[in-house]
């Protein structure tokens, strides 16, 4: 009798973002196994009812937690995620088993009349949750009016579609993905507005002991995409762990390959100081220049930076 391939469960969020990046990893994953069955399992999570908090940043990933669980128990083989928005510390019985070929990383600037961040009137409303998108808009254009924004990326542009905002900030990546690329106004240098460490990259995620599932996934793996996600992760595991920090880094690896070079910058609350750090390094070694750049942030300040967000978002908090 003939032997049928059993399913892979894949699980995911059910934002289109979330879906969309499972499809393009399937994509890739069913080319290089044509005898593969993958069936998609949606974890709906709290963080579908329009329900991310808002500067906080304190609850990263709980999202992502629950369809993680999913993997944990066995419900689904693997998990699909932003890496951007899963944390470092991975409970202990699950990996990143793959990261697939990057997308951008830049962060783009959306609106409807077609104005760069230079042409937004005095007084635009610009939203963003994310600290270091706000700060870093603010140190731009000071005249300008920086305001949280909810929602899934959609659910933003509509917000600036509908008038409620001048303009929103988001990720290249996430807007590509999801087909709406064509509200992209301005597309930001990463050295000048510097990206969330991980940006633009695919996480998948299944169980540490499922050797076979791990295997599979190692044939869609990236290996210069995985090197500069590396050093990126490395470097906010040495900084206050990066949450209620506005800590930018990008790796970009050389022309020649081999090399990369990691960019990071940090805030100071009131965006007077900003310490700005670049190195390069061997890819091989991704994780001791992440932590090298780490030093370097640190011995310029970065630690009494994030202290000093600390205690703002603590009041921040109390107030909400
Ligand atoms: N936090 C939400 C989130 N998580 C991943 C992306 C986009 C894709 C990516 O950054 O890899 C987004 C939206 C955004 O930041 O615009």
């Amino acid at each position: 009798m003939k032997k049928t391939a059993t399913t892979i469960r894949v699980g995911t969020r059910g934002s289109r973002l979330a879906v969309a990046q499972t499809e393009l990893a399937l994509a890739a994953l069913r080319k290089a196994h044509p005898g593969a069955k993958f069936e998609v399992v949606t974890i709906s999570t709290k963080g579908d009812v329009d329900r991310r908090p808002l500067f906080t940043m304190d609850e990263k990933g709980i999202f992502e937690k629950e369809v993680n669980e999913a993997v944990k128990k066995g419900q689904v083989d693997f998990a699909v995620h932003s890496l951007k928005d899963i944390p470092n510390d991975l409970s202990d019985e699950l990996i990143v088993a793959c990261i697939p070929k990057r997308a951008s990383p830049n962060d783009v600037l959306v609106n409807e009349k077609g104005q760069k961040l230079k042409e937004l009137a005095a007084g635009s409303v610009v939203g963003t949750s994310s600290l270091r998108r706000a700060i870093q808009l603010m140190k731009e254009r000071p005249d300008i009016s920086v305001k949280p924004i909810r929602g899934n990326v959609e659910t933003r542009v509509k917000k600036v579609i509908s008038g409620e905002f001048d303009a929103v900030v988001l990720a290249e990546a996430g807007l590509t993905r999801i087909g709406m690329k064509d509200v992209i106004v301005e597309r930001f240098g990463v050295r000048d507005f510097v990206p969330a460490p991980g940006q633009g990259a695919i996480a998948i995620v299944c169980r540490r002991d499922d050797k076979k599932t791990i295997e599979m996934l190692r044939s869609i793996e990236d290996p210069r995409s995985r090197a500069e996600v590396t050093a990126e992760r490395a470097l906010i595991e040495k900084v206050e762990g990066g949450c209620r920090f506005p800590l930018g880094a990008v790796a970009v690896t050389t022309k020649e390959g081999g090399k990369i070079t990691l960019y990071a910058s940090v805030f100071s609350v009131d965006g007077s100081r900003n310490i700005k750090v670049r190195k390069t390094g061997s890819a091989k070694n991704a994780e001791k220049l992440g932590r090298s750049v780490a030093d370097l942030l640190v011995k310029q300040g970065a630690q009494e930076m994030a202290e000093g967000w600390r205690r703002a978002v603590e009041e921040w908090n109390k107030k909400a």
